[in-house]
């Protein structure tokens, strides 16, 4: 240490040095106080002054400061600004004001929060951990706030498709990684980098056994999960050195595979606006917003979680459905259960903050008002279905949890307890005695001035209070000689002397301390309280869980019952059968019109259905209303249709619209091309694919062959054969209908009333060779001349290259497969594309076209 660097500065700087990415902060009485360069950086983002302060024992070094009521506004807006944030603070008592915490116990990075404040109540917090290996990939994430903990393992080839799609689910505040992460450039979430040390199998391996507790991991399901007992391991060695408490509220690890519930990849979350929508990212417009009624936060976060994480489990999701049935069949009941919720808190974060001793006295009166709320719920459920009922069973009134708040907290207790008056009075008679004997003093005090008079005669006698000696009597010059003898002269003023006695003090101290006193009793039996709520937090925690379930079914069946949704059946057999299906959230938007349902039945061998039509004549509504009925029915929720038979799908894949990803730095088109891949390459014969206008980034002719390819791969290869939605503009495909087996055109209709397009919104059987784009450009308020050009444009068109482009018999592999369909073979042969892949034979035949055209017998002749 140099000489100018004090000992408070070398503390700052020890710590600093732990965390050199983060702005360190430290929490100081009422305000978070960062130094030094972060400071600066503090000051300079948030418009904050900054100060110079003396800061114990003059370390004088630039500050700012941010005031805990704010800190989750100025903290949230540095942490999305990139950094990283990292706060000191002292768990209890607090440091004495102005001085830093001696002893740092905790430090909170995004993922590692427990403070109510910093926390969004509606979601989980999640800090994950990934460890890639050569041929797998271990996922451990965990939530210090709810005490979730969980881990799992891929060793699939496409291991990071799983983790990314499953990260996407997770959307961790905070993932921590290897120095050497091979695929750290890829996450997009707030990494912090740990040693490789830190994720070596046998330290990881007794960190988590310690943990846990035990001497074996396989009672966990992680038997040979190395990658994920890496994970886990790395996860728990971070909180020791960040947030220790948090460690005992993680006391079980849950492991799962990565296959056991929907995969549902990062593109089609964002496609189908699951949580949030594209554009603008907000929940507003998103499937969420539809479906979160739930009243509780717990509920809320249970309902975001339902959402993401579709199930494959049949009678899991059966059981959902009875229960969202019972609450629709019990309406009075229904309307009554969420009224009676409006009582609960987060109940599952409170008791979470009670073990991990950050508790504040308010906590435990809110556990005590959920606790109080439980009889009028479990009333209001007296009879309820089985489904209900095995929720129900969880839910436990915990009585002796309840008398012992309900005896030793105030009914209104201070915010904090730099405050006295937490206990309820009778519940410790230290504590009363003390409170009395304060009580008896400041009596004596305040009897004092009419006994001395009447002792002494003295009838000008006065007791008063200054800040230099507390308490005093006065007595004017004229008086002091009949002072009594133990009266201790302590200042001359000039009419008068003051005095002090001794037991006068000793009364003065018992008031003067007993506020002191107080505090620390109560604290410690605050604490002890504490200890013992958190010793049954499992039984608290599993009602806070059996709340959030029929928090969020009675929100779904709330839904269901005001937006009119039924109860699908999902079955097995791969059936597709939707009845007057509905988009769940474009007909929440529409005001004037009526949102047109529209059926979706595939029919036996149906594997694509090719649908073409106008522009906004409703294609990519209809297309994710699919997917989204689907994915709300393995979800457990009612959809919005008359009749729905769901056969269970395992993945649903979207490739919707151009979303720029300019910052990844891939073109519109190459993201196109990378998802559509990832599609070929990921789906099953059980997936559902939802494909929109594949190949429009490009020019018209690779784009259609890229689209007329997919098609075909879609509905050839053994591997996929995957029910698939595919919308096109290219009208050309309509001609593999009669190509391949599999495939089905389906248009939107349209009507046309005084040269006016109207939208009809219903897909029909069939398909169109009509855009209508000028119209929609002329709706869209091109100016008149634009209008009238195009179409002469169109016109022309028209006539010099016919119809369509028929290009349904030029593939060489559909050649293959259907000879006979084939009149222009010879001429093809002659061309000699047939030794040449699809996509090559496909522009030849372009170029042929441009120089052939049909004469009145249908053959084909060269052009003039
Ligand atoms: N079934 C429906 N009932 C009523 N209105 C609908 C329906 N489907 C779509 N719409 C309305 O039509 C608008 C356009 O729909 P959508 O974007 O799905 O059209 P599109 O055919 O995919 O258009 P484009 O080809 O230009 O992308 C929607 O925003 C919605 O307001």
């Amino acid at each position: 240490m140099s000489d100018d660097v004090t000992p408070i500065r070398q503390q700052y700087l020890d710590i600093k040095k732990k965390y050199p990415d983060a702005i360190l902060f430290f929490r100081l009485g009422d305000f978070y106080e960062t130094f030094d360069n972060d400071a600066e950086t503090t000051s300079r983002e948030l418009d904050i002054v900054l100060t110079s302060r003396n800061v114990a024992k003059g370390m004088r070094i630039p500050m700012a400061g941010i005031p805990y009521h704010a800190a989750e506004n100025y903290l949230s807006r540095l942490i999305e600004r990139g950094y990283h944030v990292a706060i000191c603070e002292q768990v209890g008592e607090q440091p004495v004001k102005g001085l830093f915490p001696r002893e740092v116990t905790r430090v909170v990075t995004p993922g590692t929060l427990l403070e109510p404040s910093l926390l969004k109540g509606d979601r989980n917090n999640y800090l994950a951990s990934l460890f890639i290996a050569h041929d797998s990939a271990g996922l451990a994430y965990a939530d210090i706030s709810t005490g979730e903990f969980a881990a799992t393992e891929w060793t699939g080839q496409d291991f990071f498709t799983r983790v990314r799609a499953e990260l996407a689910r997770l959307q961790p505040s905070e993932i921590i990684l290897p120095v050497e992460c091979p695929v750290s450039d890829q996450i997009t979430y707030h990494k912090t980098f740990q040693p490789n040390w830190r994720f070596e199998t046998g330290r990881c391996m007794e960190a988590l056994k310690k943990q846990l507790q035990t001497s074996t991991l396989d009672g966990f399901g992680l038997r040979g999960m190395q990658s994920a007992i890496q994970a886990a391991g790395a996860l728990i060695q971070y909180l020791q050195d960040t947030q220790p408490a948090a460690l005992q509220l993680l006391v079980s690890i849950h492991t799962y595979q990565l296959d056991s519930s929907m995969l549902l990849d990062v593109s089609t979350r964002r496609n189908l606006e699951l949580t949030e929508t594209i554009r603008g990212g907000s929940e507003e417009g998103s499937l969420l917003s539809v479906l979160d009624h739930a009243i509780t936060p717990m509920g809320h976060r249970l309902m975001r979680s339902w959402v993401s994480k579709p199930l494959l489990d049949i009678p899991a999701i059966q059981a959902r459905q009875a229960c969202v049935q019972w609450f629709v069949d019990n309406g009075l009941i229904r309307k009554e259960f969420i009224q009676s919720l409006k009582d609960i808190s987060d109940l599952e974060r409170l008791v979470n903050r009670v073990t991990a001793g950050t508790a504040q006295p308010r906590d435990l009166t809110a556990i005590r008002a959920n606790l109080h709320a439980l009889p009028e719920l479990l009333r209001i459920l007296a009879s309820p279905c089985e489904a209900v009922q095995s929720i129900l069973k969880h839910l436990d009134p915990c009585t002796n949890e309840l008398a012992l708040l309900d005896e030793a907290i105030a009914d209104d207790p201070p915010a904090t307890l730099q405050n006295t008056g937490v206990i309820r009075p009778g519940y410790s008679s230290e504590l009363d005695n003390i409170i009395q004997s304060s009580r008896n003093a400041r009596e004596w005090i305040a009897n004092l001035e009419q006994v001395e008079r009447e002792r002494t005669g003295i009838k000008n006698l006065k007791v008063g209070y200054n800040k230099v000696f507390g308490y005093y009597i006065e007595v004017t010059h004229s008086n002091t000689g009949v002072v009594p003898q133990e009266y201790i002269r302590k200042q001359t003023l000039v009419n008068a002397e003051r005095y002090i006695t001794p037991e006068m003090k000793e009364y003065e101290t018992l008031v003067l301390n007993a506020e002191e006193r107080i505090r620390e009793v109560e604290g410690r039996l605050f604490r002890e309280i504490c200890r013992n709520i958190a010793a049954n937090s499992s039984r608290l925690l599993k009602t806070a869980q059996a709340i959030s379930e029929l928090d969020v079914t009675a929100a779904l069946a709330d839904v269901a019952v005001n937006n009119h949704y039924v109860c699908p059946e999902i079955t097995p057999e791969p059936v597709l059968e939707i009845i007057d299906g509905r988009h769940p959230v474009v007909e929440k938007t529409l005001t004037s019109d009526r949102f047109i349902p529209n059926d979706t039945v595939f029919d036996q061998g149906e594997l694509v259905r090719v649908i073409t039509g106008p522009n906004m004549s409703g294609k990519s509504t209809f297309l994710r209303q699919v997917a989204l009925i689907v994915l709300m029915a393995q979800m457990g929720s009612f959809v919005p249709a008359s009749s729905a038979r769901i056969g269970l799908v395992d993945r649903i894949f979207t490739r919707i619209g151009a979303q720029d990803e300019i910052h990844a730095g891939q073109s519109t088109f190459m993201v196109e091309m990378v998802e559509t891949a990832n599609i070929l390459h990921h789906a099953t014969t059980r997936s559902l694919l939802v494909l929109d206008e594949i190949g429009r980034g490009t020019s018209t002719y690779d784009g259609l062959s890229i689209a007329w390819a997919v098609v075909e791969h879609i509905h050839n290869h053994p591997g996929l054969r995957s029910r698939t939605l595919f919308a096109t503009h290219y009208h050309e495909l309509t001609q593999l209908a009669d190509l391949l087996p599999g495939i089905r055109n389906y248009n939107v209709a349209v009507t046309e009333v005084d040269n006016n397009v109207v939208f009809l919104h219903k897909i029909v059987p069939g398909g169109t060779d009509r855009s209508y784009g000028i119209h929609v450009g002329q709706l869209a308020g091109l100016p008149k001349p634009v209008i009238q050009r195009a179409n002469e444009i169109l016109s022309e068109l028209e006539a010099t290259s016919g119809k369509a482009v028929n290009i349904g018999e030029t593939t060489s592999r559909q050649m293959a497969l259907f000879p006979e369909t084939n009149p222009l073979l010879d001429e093809l042969k002659a061309l000699d594309i047939l030794s040449i892949s699809p996509l090559e034979a496909l522009n030849k035949l372009f170029e042929w076209k441009k120089k052939y055209t049909e004469n009145e017998d249908g053959h084909n002749v060269k052009k003039a």
